[in-house]
């Protein structure tokens, strides 16, 4: 038996997919979390007579008829691959939207059951909705279920099980198309016979009260400022931070490299297979790991701020900005999204159906910090700004700006047409879960080891042997002769404009392309070789590199130059075409190297009152960009009058 879950988006669809399943697909209180369909079998507990049931969680849709690419894929699913049984989700806070949808999945021709989801929603507001009269009306049986807490689920399935034995033909497939507007009036009278209000509902809800605040034209960009510094001084000042300190100090900065180093001396360990371990993959993937507390602190108050619903609001407060550069409220999804891993975020652009829009969206994306760039933060944070929780929330604020220049660029050296417009939906807010935080928190964690133990520790033996032996295969005395040091040295006079002076600069921003992370755990491995302290000391060995304004303008260059290699590949295929997947990397690196010359040479200008290593090639390179704009400009200009395009 097979059972497909299909409703509206943020209806509770992928959070009772999980719970009768036991996945932990990705759950998010917005619409549009889910972009693919994910089938799984149901769980022990809920079998009925031990047969096999298989579930599948759908992406969200308003209407049957596809508008964007994931309700074509409802639509496809639920008509072609016809599951035994629909269970359509409804949003009991949101019935009359909700019931829309429903009465085009009961012309499907396949038997339907509804689940009354949000139960405890519809409570709390004081409103009831009549089970049997909603059943009676739709001709379907209707259970109420509270999806977090497992609530009904059991009822659930087991109905559904039994609806599936109805003759198929009960459901006779309407051939005669309702209009929208008629639709629109049968749901209406239906959810007004089902609805009870048993509260005064003119008092207003703490939500919108709420959002007067948070969500404010003026305030609502501070307020998050403000919030995400709460977030990263808890991280940092919190257990996370201490933990991550013992980890980098104590841990893998003394007890395990000791350890280590002392059994393979015992067991008489070729010297040079010994240095590849301790400072090769140890020293690398440790400086890597040493930040997993903190990183799982981070992401657990991440995990509480957008259960909690507050993330939609940051969701409204950018819309405001973004329609001025021409992207609507559906590229902030993608980007929000992105700030844990790019690659779901770019995966995320699927639901935009404009292509212009989609496009600028997937080249946007990737410059919101995700979780692979945060040890990166965290390492030029505590080198160089030891004690400011400010430097983390800086970051984003950086992007947001950065994005939004970008997209107003963007919007002229290319020819968009129309721009869509879209609604944002806003989900009450919540008392956030703390379950769902720690599963969130566990999940990324699992998923920053597992990367730490495979990707980036075959990357950290590849730039340990490179940088011990030269391009002869003869072990080096002195790194600066090594292979690393000469493709280093290849690389960095593209540097020299935003003052980064070193091979070592250039090669940790090449492994970065692998996997971000390797930023730091190349500078671990190229610069404890020839030191004591630990990577991440204040003031440790990285100041030889950098001073504080060019360490951020690095940081910068990490940011917003393209993202991993997997994230690209992810821009591939949602770009469409080769032609705009350079487009977009083209873009992203004359961003980047932009930023990171400016904030370098123009901030080291006005901080320390005289320019730096590199001024003149970062003023030739800044006009160069600058006169290649114009050029890009007025090629578009042109185009656009051809086009008879107005704009
Ligand atoms: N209060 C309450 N919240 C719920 C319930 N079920 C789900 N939620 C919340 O609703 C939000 C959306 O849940 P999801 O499971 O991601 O919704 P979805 O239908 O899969 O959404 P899309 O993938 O966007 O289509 C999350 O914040 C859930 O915690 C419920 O029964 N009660
Ligand atoms: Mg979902």
């Amino acid at each position: 038996m097979k059972i497909a879950l299909a409703g509206n988006p943020n209806s509770g669809k992928t959070t009772l997919f999980n719970a009768i399943t036991g996945k932990t697909e990705y759950v998010g209180n917005w619409a549009g979390v889910t972009v693919e369909k994910k089938e799984a079998r149901l769980k022990k507990k809920y079998e009925l007579n031990h047969e096999i049931i298989k579930v599948v969680d759908l992406p969200g849709a308003y209407s049957i008829a596809p508008f964007t690419s994931e309700e074509a894929i409802t639509r496809d699913f639920v008509v072609e691959a016809s599951p035994d049984v629909i269970i359509n989700i409804v949003d009991g806070a949101n019935l009359e939207r909700s019931l829309f949808f429903t009465t085009q999945l009961l012309e499907i021709g396949i038997p339907v059951v509804v689940a009354l989801n949000k139960g405890d929603v519809i409570d709390k507001r004081g409103e009831e909705i009549s089970v049997e009269k909603l059943s009676s009306q739709l001709g379907v049986p209707v259970v109420q279920t509270v999806a977090v807490t497992e609530k009904g689920l059991k009822n659930l399935i087991e109905i559904a099980a039994e609806a599936c034995k109805i003759n198929k033909l009960t459901y006779q497939l309407t051939t005669v198309e309702t209009s929208d507007t008629d639709r629109q009036k049968i749901v209406k009278e239906i959810a007004k016979h089902t609805f009870v209000q048993k509260r005064d509902a003119t008092t207003v809800r703490f939500s919108d009260k709420v959002d007067r605040i948070v969500a404010h034209k003026i305030w609502g960009l501070p307020i998050f400022f403000l919030v995400m510094w709460a977030v990263y001084s808890l991280a940092i000042e919190g257990p996370g931070g201490f933990l991550s300190g013992y980890f980098n100090d104590t841990l893998f900065g003394e007890v395990i490299p000791t350890v280590v180093t002392n059994f393979l001396d015992s067991i008489n360990v070729n010297p040079i297979l010994k240095d590849l371990i301790v400072e090769g993959a140890l020293g690398g993937v440790g400086a890597v790991v040493g930040f997993l507390p903190l990183i799982m602190v981070l992401f657990f108050l991440l995990a509480l701020m957008e259960d909690s619903g507050y993330m939609s609001r940051v969701a409204v407060i950018m819309d405001r900005y973004f329609k001025k550069i021409g992207l609507s409220g559906k590229s902030i999804i993608p980007m929000i999204v992105g700030s844990g891993c790019s690659i779901p975020g770019v995966m995320a652009t699927r639901t935009i159906e404009d292509m212009n829009e989609k496009r600028m969206t997937v080249i946007l994306t990737p410059f919101v910090p995700c979780g692979a760039k945060l040890p990166i933060i965290a390492l030029f944070s505590a080198v160089f700004f030891p004690g400011s929780s400010w430097v983390g929330p800086s970051v984003y604020i950086l992007a947001i700006g950065v994005i939004i220049i970008s997209g107003l660029i963007l919007k002229r050296i290319f020819v968009w047409e129309a721009e869509s417009s879209f609604i944002l939906e806003l989900p009450e807010y919540k008392l956030p879960s703390l379950k769902h935080a720690f599963i969130q928190m566990l999940d990324k964690a699992k998923g920053f080891v597992y990367k730490a133990t495979t990707i980036i520790l075959v990357m950290n033996t590849l730039v340990w042997f490179m940088q011990a032996y030269s391009w002869s295969l003869i072990p080096v005395e002195d790194q600066s002769m090594s292979i690393l040091a000469s493709i280093g040295t290849w690389i960095g006079p593209l540097l020299i404009p935003m003052g980064f002076v070193g091979w070592q600069l250039g090669a940790a921003a090449i492994t970065g392309f692998v996997a971000k992370e390797n930023v730091v755990s190349t500078f671990a491995i190229l610069l404890l070789a020839a030191s004591e302290d630990a990577l991440h000391m204040p003031g440790g060995v990285l100041t030889e590199f950098f001073t504080p304004v060019t360490a951020y303008a690095y940081l910068a260059f990490n940011l917003f130059t393209p993202p991993c290699f997997a994230a690209i590949g992810a821009m591939n295929s949602e770009m469409g075409s080769k032609k705009w997947l350079f487009k977009g990397l083209g873009f992203q690196f004359a961003v980047g190297f932009a930023v990171a010359t400016l904030i370098a040479q123009i901030g080291s200008l006005i901080i320390y009152g005289a320019p730096i290593t590199g001024f003149v090639p970062g003023m030739v390179l800044l006009a160069g960009l600058s006169i290649g704009l114009f050029i890009l400009i007025k090629k578009a200009d042109r185009k656009r009058t051809t086009l008879g395009l107005e704009d």
